[in-house]
């Protein structure tokens, strides 16, 4: 048994390896940046091929810099972004077009046209998601539509589809594997999450073939190696796991009531609810946490598409920060944002609201604004919606939460961190390691191949850096809370 798991991460922004050992700690990180494309507004496409590459790349420098061989890492997990939806030919092992993101919203006509016929319900009811452009099978379904020849090729079992995580297994195994995991599968929109099967209704409602699709497997189990071209030896592939899902297993929220949020691309809150799969009524996910061998555990979550994401557009929008990290210094600049509130709807809004339709506003502008008002805005954006989804995530688990672990880039800001425990009255750790759903790829890599014991031992390995508790009077918590849903209402009103 070697004394690493190789954790593989591949994010919406980057590609990132990294070493795990026996104590849980990390070395040997490499990161590989994405080009992400825009073509039209509201579309966000990848090159699958450069997402392929930065995979191999960030493997190899890996173990370049940690001078260890292949042979012996005891095991490979692998955490993506969900629901980016690849099609590829299964003889040659090309894209047949960009990958679609999550973030895109180019399937929101298919999804009207759903939701018009009147299937909401039975998708929702199936596969605990929502008819939004957000998850795989619209996307898959508008790939075959829009390129020529497709939907004849998939129909002649010509043609593969997967999610991130399937499409590196495939190409890792030198195209000899094609799997998912339950996680994976339960964003796909295709995926009965109560009876765990591909759905044959959902696939004829749209139009998608069933030989496209890859067999669906636990979250940590070996589904192959990786071919011995590639990196000069034979690595189990121990785990694969949506990255939402591995932050919640590598921050040890194993149990019922506990729930972790992620500050990433998106901001992306979940909570274990154990064995059973329970319905929202306020625009959350019903999505599948894991499954260990025969047994599922769900979460209940709450998407919110753009996080960090504004972040970058100030920087690279904008043009006001050079920085991401820089975005503290001017937020704490002023004592408040002066009643100016961003909504980042850059790409229509997720939970609790559902509208891909709603694009992102400015409010509460004067002669004073200065550009610290608007990042300072701009980062307690994050804090708004992440208090608009612990308000449905109460209200539909019946549970209070006390305290609310973090993960993901953003964290890093101090300033946002303890303007969210102010505005959520909750608690907020901070853990040592901040690459939560590295490790929990790599745990559960680790428990497939023996290298941990079991799920208590990993748990125990989470040490707390930092701690934030609440401060703010809650009468000043209230009213900046009530502009916040008033700025919301009005950029959704704003569509027309
Ligand atoms: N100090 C910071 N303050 C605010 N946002 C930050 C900071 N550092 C990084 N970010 C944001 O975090 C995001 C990157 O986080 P990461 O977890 O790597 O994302 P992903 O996995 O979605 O690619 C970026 O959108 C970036 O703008
Ligand atoms: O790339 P990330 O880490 O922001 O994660 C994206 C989510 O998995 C989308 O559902």
């Amino acid at each position: 048994m070697g004394k690493h798991i190789l954790a593989l991460d591949q994010g919406t922004t980057s590609t990132r390896a990294l070493l795990v050992n026996k104590a849980g700690e990390i070395s040997h990180l490499s990161r590989e940046e994405l080009v992400l494309q825009y073509e039209h507004p509201g579309w966000v496409e990848v090159d699958a091929e450069a997402v392929w590459r930065s995979a191999v790349n960030v493997i190899e420098e890996t173990l370049r810099s940690s001078g260890l061989t292949a042979d012996t890492l005891s095991a490979i997990g692998i955490t993506n972004q969900r629901e980016t939806a690849v099609v590829w030919d299964r003889a040659t092992g090309k894209p047949i077009r960009p990958a679609i993101v999550w973030q895109s919203r180019q399937t929101a006509e298919l999804c009207d046209e759903l939701k018009r016929a009147g299937h909401e319900p039975l998708f929702r009811e199936k596969t605990g998601l929502l008819l939004d452009p957000y998850f795989s099978g619209t996307k898959i379904a508008w790939m075959l539509r829009h390129t020529e020849g497709a939907a004849n090729r998939a129909a002649n079992g010509e043609l593969l589809f997967g999610t991130i995580d399937s499409w590196l297994v495939w190409k890792l195994t030198g195209g000899k594997v094609h799997v998912t995991d339950a996680t994976n599968a339960s964003r796909t929109l295709l995926y009965d999450i109560h009876e765990r099967r591909w759905d044959e209704s959902l696939l004829a409602l749209l139009g998608i073939p069933r030989l496209m699709l890859p067999e669906v497997r636990s979250t940590s189990e070996v589904y192959g190696v990786t071919d011995a071209g590639l990196f000069g030896g034979e690595i189990p592939i121990a785990a694969v796991v949506g990255d939402q899902q591995a932050a919640l297993f590598g921050q040890g929220c194993h149990r019922p009531g506990e729930a972790k949020n992620t500050y990433g691309t998106g901001c992306f809150m979940l909570m274990n609810t154990g064995e059973e799969a329970k319905a929202s009524a306020h625009g959350l996910l019903t999505t599948i946490a894991w499954q260990l061998e025969d047994r599922v555990e769900y979460a209940l979550e709450g998407s919110v598409f753009v996080g960090g994401s504004a972040i970058q557009w100030l920087r690279d929008g904008l043009g006001i920060l050079t920085t991401a990290a820089e975005s503290e210094a001017l937020a704490l600049q002023v004592d408040s944002s002066d009643g100016v509130y961003v909504v980042p709807a850059f790409v229509g809004l997720g939970t609790p609201h559902w509208d891909s339709e709603a694009r992102g506003s400015v409010f509460g502008l004067t002669r004073g604004t200065t550009k610290a008002h608007l990042v300072r805005a701009t980062l307690e954006s994050l804090a708004y919606q992440t208090r608009d989804v612990l308000t449905a995530m109460e209200e539909d688990s019946g549970m209070r939460l006390t305290t609310l672990g973090v993960d993901g880039g953003a964290v890093m800001n101090g300033f946002l961190m303890q303007f969210q425990s102010d505005l959520l009255g909750v608690s907020i750790t901070r853990p040592v390691q901040q690459e939560s759903t590295a490790l929990g790829a790599a745990y559960l890599a680790g428990l497939a191949v023996g290298f941990w014991r079991d799920r208590d031992e990993v748990r125990a390995l989470k040490q707390v850096e930092r701690t934030f508790e609440p401060g703010m009077d809650e009468a000043l918590r209230e009213s900046l809370y009530e502009g916040w849903l008033r700025a919301v209402r009005a950029a959704i009103a704003f569509k027309g």
